[in-house]
């Protein structure tokens, strides 16, 4: 059937904002796609719609069990071939950089990084900051080493999950803020380094509202939360009264920002009421202020 652009309904090269054709968009089908905690939970979702969009997708998770499960599962719908899970721990120089290294040997290259995997432990917070911010560093690090085109890579993008608690704070989970925060500046910041030195790899944000998973189940214990927990009711306050998302509804987010060519350094903010893409100030001073006198 001939093509019709679902926003001006032309059928031929027209300029529009929003359709396939004007946007420049990534082509995903045999891409080579990395998705770190691919288990279950959202990673398990940007697993399975970079699959439905004929990518090949490479599992990292440091459970075991629950990955090679999932691999058998993804055998049956999509087959042997299109997916292959390691396990590895991304706070683990050694575990990250083999796991990678045996995916290029696998399937020849890497155009796709999802780095997902995290926690949320206020009382074990140092492992926190390891997981969600120095799994994220160590991710894009490693991973841009085999994408960047200098070193004959074929470029790419990498997405990197922070969360609405990288854009606003969580108190019942400070540390937790800060690492998702981190996330932010840093990912913005590797993004103009990208841009700058010609990496052609974009890298790009997702901030997701509170999302039905494990993560978010399992945190009804002092184990988690510790000092914290008294303030756990302004979470389910806040749950309570917005909903909780879906992953498959996260995931489609997920895929505008690996899609979408004109992003880079974007941050991509979903909640029950919708995407948003937000908008930072260009620099600090652009910040709302109100000026102190010193004097
Ligand atoms: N669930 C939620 O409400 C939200 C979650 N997020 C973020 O989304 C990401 C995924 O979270 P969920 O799917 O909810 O969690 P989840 O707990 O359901 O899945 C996380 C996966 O990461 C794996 N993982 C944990 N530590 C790891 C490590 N050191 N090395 C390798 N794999 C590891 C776990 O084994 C698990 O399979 C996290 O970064 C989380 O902070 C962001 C916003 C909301
Ligand atoms: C129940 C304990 C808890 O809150 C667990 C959260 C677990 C993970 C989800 C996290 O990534 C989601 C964060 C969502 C944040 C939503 C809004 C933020 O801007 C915080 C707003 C706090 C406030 O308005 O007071």
């Amino acid at each position: 059937m001939r093509y019709r652009c679902p926003v001006t309904s032309d059928r031929e090269e027209h300029k529009c904002d929003r359709c396939d054709r004007c946007l420049s968009v990534m082509d995903l089908k045999d891409k080579v796609a990395v998705v770190t905690g691919a288990a279950q939970g959202l990673g398990r979702s940007f697993v399975e719609i970079l699959l439905k969009n004929g990518s090949k997708v490479a599992l990292i998770d440091v459970n075991k069990s629950l990955g090679d499960e999932l691999k058998s599962t993804l055998d049956q719908e999509y087959g042997r071939d299109r997916t292959e899970f390691f396990t590895a721990d991304v706070t683990s120089e050694e575990d990250l950089k083999g796991a990678l290294e045996k995916i290029v040997k696998t399937f020849g290259r890497i155009d796709i990084l999802c780095n997902n995997a995290g926690i949320i432990n206020e009382k074990h917070w140092e492992k926190t900051i390891a997981v969600n911010l120095g799994g994220v560093v160590r991710g894009t690090y490693l991973a841009l080493e085999h994408m960047k085109k200098e070193n004959g890579g074929n470029g790419g993008v990498i997405i990197n999950i922070s969360s609405m608690a990288g854009l606003g704070p969580l108190p019942v989970a400070p540390i937790y803020t800060a690492t998702k925060h981190g996330v932010v500046g840093f990912s913005r910041a590797m993004a103009a380094v990208s841009k700058l030195a010609d990496y052609g790899v974009r890298i790009n944000i997702l901030c997701p509202w509170f999302v039905k998973t494990s993560l978010l189940s399992s945190l009804n214990s002092e184990d988690y939360i510790e000092r914290f927990l008294p303030l756990k009711a302004m979470s389910e306050t806040m749950i309570q009264k917005h909903g909780c998302l879906e992953a498959d509804v996260v995931a489609k987010a997920f895929l505008v920002l690996v899609k979408d060519e004109s992003k880079n350094g974007d941050a991509l903010m979903i909640d029950p009421e919708g995407a948003v893409f937000i908008s930072f100030p260009q620099k600090a001073k652009d910040l709302p202020s109100t000026p102190v006198n010193l004097e």
